[in-house]
Parts: C-alpha cells; structure tokens; sequence
C-alpha cells in the first residue's frame, strides 16, 4: 500500500492540492447524503405515526423550538427539506463528478505530453533497448488506464467510502443490531475482494501485454508490408495476431467479469439481511411494530443508496487492480528517464544544461578546426569498444571521406560524433572547446543525411523544412534546396508540386528521390557540417553524380563527412580515413588510401 502511494504521488505531481479538494468535496456531497436519508426516515415514520415526534429528541425538539401547529404542518416542512437535500445532493454530485472527469482527462492529456516529451528527449541509447511499440502503447493506452482506470476509480472509491461511512453511521445510530449485520456484510464483502487481488492484477497486465503486442504485430506486417507480401507471410503475422487478439479478448473478459462478481453478492447478502433483520426484530425486539416501519423506512432507502455505493465501491477497487500495472509502467519509465538523463548529465563530464537554447541558437563557433580525440566508445551490454582510442582531425571547409569495412566502426563515430551517444573517454573539441561543453549549440551546426531518411506521411514542402513551422517556411530557402538536392525535376513532375503528400515513409517516392528529399532537408537547414552516411547508396548512376556533383559544389563554403561503401562518391574528398576496427588504420588523400599510391 505504501509503494501504491509513492508511486502514486510520485506520477500525479503537482495535482495533490486538487486531489485533497476534491476529498473535501466529497465529503460534503456525503454530508447531504446523510442528512436527506436521515430526513426521509423520519418523514415516513411522522407519516405513520405522527406520536414518533415526541418519541425523538431532535424531531421533538424541532417542533417545539419552530412553533408549528400541527403535526402536518410539521410533515410538510420535512418532506420539503427532503426534496431540498435531494436536489441540492444531485446537483452536487453531478458537478463532482464533472470534476472527477475533467480532472482524470486532463491528467491524461499532461502524461501523455510529458511521457513523449521524455521519451524524445531521453538518450539515444534508451531508445536502442526499447521497442516502439512499448512507448506508443505507454503515450496512448497506460495513460489512458492510469487516468480512466485507475486514478477516476480511486476518486469515486473514496467518494463511494465517505458515502458508505457515513450511511453506516446513520443505520448504527438508528439501531445498534445494525452494526453487527453491517459489519458481517462488509467483512464477506472485501474477504470476496481478497483473493481476487492477484489474478486481477495478473489479467489486467496480460491484457496490457497482448495490447502491446498487438501494436507491434502490426508494425511488423504492415511497416514490412513489401516483403511481407512478396514472401508470402501474411499468414505468419495473422496468425500471430489472432493469437494475441484472442489472448487480450479473454483476460479482459475475465477483469471485467469477475471485477464485478462481489457486487452481486453484496445485493444478495443485502436482501437476506434486510428480511433477516426484519424478521429478527418481530420475533426478538421489545419494540413496537411502528418503530419497526420507521427503523426499515431508513435501512431500506439506506440500503438503496447503500447497496450501489458499496457494489461501485468494490467494482471501483477491482477497476483499480486490473490497472494497477499502468501506475508500474508509468512510474518504471518516469523514473528510469529521470534516471538515465541524469547518468546522461554525469557522463557528459563538462555537459551545462542545453534545453535552454533553442534549436537554432548557436553558441559554438567553428572557425579552425574540429578534433575527434582518443574516443573510447563501448556499447551496453557489450565486452569490445567499437570504438578504441580513434583520433582524427577535420579542418573548417574540408571534405572528409570514411571508408572500411562493415562493423568497422563508422556509423559509431558518426553518432559520437553527432552526440548521440557520449563517449566513455576522450573528447571532440571545436577550436579548442569541448563540444559537451555544450551538445545543443554543437547540434544546431549539424546536418545529417542517413542511411535511410525518415519521411512523415506529409507533403514534400514539410519534409524538407523538416520541423519548421509552415508560416515561418523560407520559400526562397526552399527552392534553392531543391535546387541543389537536384530535386526540381521531381518536384515539376509531381501532382501538386512541393505540395504533394508523399504517404508513410515516403512510399510515393522512389529510393533515390528519398534521398535526395534528405538531403534537400539538410541543406534547408543550412547547417555548417554536413554528415552524410552512405547518403549516396539508394541513387542510380546518374542521380549519384548529379548529387556527387552537388555536395563537391558545397565543398569549401560547408564541412562535410561522407561515409561511403562507393569509393567513386568520396574521390574529390580532401581526406580519407580508412577505419578498422574502432581505430583509424590509415588516413590520407584518395590516392593515397584507395590507390595506394
Ligand atoms: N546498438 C548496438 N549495440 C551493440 N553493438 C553494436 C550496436 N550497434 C553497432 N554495434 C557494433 O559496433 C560495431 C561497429 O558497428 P557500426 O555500425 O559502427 O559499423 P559500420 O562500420 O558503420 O558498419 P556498416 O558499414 O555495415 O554500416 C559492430 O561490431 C557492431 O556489431
């Protein structure tokens, strides 16, 4: 129970001033509650009997203190006050739980934002061991369980106990044989909640599991969907997910079904115990049968408003294990991304906070030359460093060209190098300065072409100002990018120019055009150094040249890095490094490390 707290508190930060409002509130609402149903008996037992005010303190003591002149006088004051309690009751409730729902939604809407906020801004690295589809399910589904499953639960659970408190009370005050039935009723009750705890909990997160499943079932067939259909493996994937399909049909049958069991039971206890009661109280009580009337007028309608508190009171509980595995998951990633930004902060030794500056803020200055000094860099979980003590130098305006063989090390040090992963030792200096000194201002100088582009299913104006905002787009910027990109011909022969909407992943584009998309986008950008990592592989022959020909163009005024597999992409480079196994084998011009001359 402490750790459901903490954790609790922990997810639900800077919302506990609202929470305790609205446990005030509720408390209130009850106070109505009480009083009405109070009220009501008194009024049915005055009904039958119009001697039960003298025999009752405070009704007696009502009548003689207002001065009313008759008994029905005194009835129809009651009766109105009822009405009033009930009205004022349902007009409360209402607007309670307008705020329970606004609260519960609007808290789902803040972690959603602040989960996606973490998890782009988490360390690359985090993302290597994470699938994709565990942080889609976490922003769209656990949020939506924490908030709708379990934090409105726990809002109407305590409402529903402040209800059933107080209608105790009034019954006990009623009649002390009351509390024994009473109290029986409630220990079966939650001694029927007891062993169901585990398996809730267990449905609840297997439920979740084949959710989770689901979605990267789909990633899978559809994100593959080429080779899927060429090979044949439609079924492969069907089947898999009818597996889990059928698996998240049954846990949430089960959760739901049996979360709803002791609610039945308690109706069924709650009969027995008013006929029990009343035939207890004819054949065993000293009292008249008119006291009997008033005594089951108000554990009847108490029981009314009783019997459904307590049923949503133990559905509530049972909503609450069923999803209690959200409050884990949530609280898991919340504190393990507080946790590796914060390794992330001590590992990036003379790091200084870089969220303050914004993408295009600049605070780096690149006036001489770039040092990539001793890196060490070794994978998690991984016994080798992929990269061992590398040590290479880049002046301003040079083309530099990476070469060697596969699993050599080259896209490693271009993510150290693009400070996507911090070395374990050694530094990359600009001028003299550490980049780590500051990352963001070190990034906002980068411009980076991988292997493969990322494209979002939007048009090729959005693809290229990747990221910009549509009323701040620099046509001129544009144009001069697709220019260079050698994309013009592309984009005159598309249906509605830039404006076109290039599907998911760009599907609509060929490879090679994919590419030059990329590269059109980090020319828009205008960054300083410009990384291309076998930007070149997806073009024919003569797209290869025309942008060979248009990143020689760039050379000089811009600092490039080609990673290339064809040697002919990087022969006007000023550099070579022929890397090998985490460390620089050989470095020199083209004639010296390709030819060999
Ligand atoms: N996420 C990772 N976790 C563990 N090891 C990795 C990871 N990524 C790469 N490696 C390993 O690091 C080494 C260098 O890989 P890298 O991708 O940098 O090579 P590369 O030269 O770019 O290869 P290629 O030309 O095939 O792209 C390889 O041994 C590879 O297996």
């Amino acid at each position: 129970m402490s750790q459901f707290l903490s954790k609790f508190l922990y997810i639900t930060k800077g919302h506990h001033k609202s929470f305790i409002g609205m446990i005030f509130l509720f408390l209130f609402i009850s106070g109505f509650e009480v009083f009405g149903t109070g009220m009501v008996g008194s009024f049915i037992a005055i009904a039958t009997s119009p001697n039960s005010i003298k025999n009752s303190y405070w009704l007696n003591l009502a009548y003689q203190q207002l001065k009313f002149s008759s008994e029905q006088q005194f009835l129809l004051v009651i009766g109105l006050v009822v009405i009033i309690a009930f009205y004022a009751k349902a007009f409360f409730s209402f607007n309670a739980q307008k705020v329970v729902f606004e609260f519960g939604y609007k808290l789902k809407g803040e972690l959603s934002y602040k989960l996606m906020k973490a998890y782009i801004e988490a360390p690359y690295s985090f993302h290597l061991r994470i699938n994709s589809a565990t942080l889609i399910q976490n922003v769209v589904t656990s949020t939506d369980q924490f908030c709708i499953g379990l934090v409105m639960p726990l809002l109407t659970s305590i409402s529903n106990s402040v209800i059933i408190l107080a209608l105790v009370l009034l019954l006990v005050a009623t009649d002390i044989t009351a509390l024994i039935f009473i109290a029986m009723i409630l220990l079966v009750a939650f001694g029927l909640l007891h062993p169901m705890k585990d398996r809730l909990a267990r449905w609840g997160k297997e439920g979740w599991q084949a959710s989770r499943e689901m979605i990267r079932i789909m990633n899978h067939g559809i994100g593959g969907l080429k080779e899927t259909r060429v090979l044949g493996c439609e079924s492969y994937f069907e089947q898999q997910m009818e597996e889990q399909t059928k698996k998240y049909a049954l846990n949430q049958t089960l959760a739901a079904g049996y979360g709803n069991l002791p609610r039945y039971v308690v109706e069924a206890f709650m009969i027995s115990f008013l006929i029990g009661f009343t035939l207890f109280f004819i054949n065993f009580s000293q009292q008249d049968k008119q006291s009997l009337t008033a005594i089951l007028g108000i554990f009847a309608l108490a029981s009314i408003r009783l019997l459904p508190a307590t049923g949503n009171l133990i559905s509530g509980v049972n909503v609450i294990r069923t999803n209690i595995h959200a409050l884990d998951r949530l609280f898991f990633d919340f504190k393990e991304l507080e946790n590796n930004n914060l390794a992330a902060d001590l590992s990036c030794r003379k790091c200084s906070p870089v969220s303050s500056l914004t993408r295009n803020e600049q605070t780096t200055y690149f006036n001489k030359q770039i040092i990539i000094d001793s890196i060490v860099f070794q994978y998690p979980e991984t016994t080798k460093n992929a990269l061992d003590e590398i040590f290479l130098t880049i002046n301003k305006g040079e083309s530099i060209g990476l070469i060697g063989k596969s699993g050599s090390g080259k896209t490693t040090l271009v993510d150290v190098f693009l400070g996507l992963f911090s070395p374990q030792s050694g530094d990359i200096t600009v001028d003299g300065i550490s980049i780590y000194e500051n990352l963001r201002s070190w990034q906002n100088m980068i411009g980076y072409v991988p292997q493969s582009i990322f494209l979002i299913d939007d048009t090729l104006e959005r693809n290229i100002a990747f990221g910009v905002p549509d009323r701040i787009i620099d046509r001129d910027k544009l144009k001069r990018a697709i220019e260079m990109a050698q994309l013009s011909e592309v984009v005159e022969q598309l249906p509605n120019g830039i404006e076109t909407i290039v599907g998911e992943r760009g599907v609509l584009l060929s490879g090679g055009q994919r590419q030059r998309v990329g590269i059109a986008r980090v020319l828009y950008h205008e960054r300083e150094i410009l990384v291309f990592d076998e930007a070149t592989a997806a073009l024919d022959n003569e797209t290869e040249h025309l942008v060979t020909e248009a990143t020689k163009a760039l050379s000089g005024t811009r600092t490039i890095i080609i990673i290339a597999h064809r040697l002919s992409t990087i022969e006007h480079c000023d550099r070579i490094y022929q890397i090998d196994r985490g460390q620089v084998l050989r470095s020199g011009s083209y004639q010296e490390v390709v030819l060999g001359q």
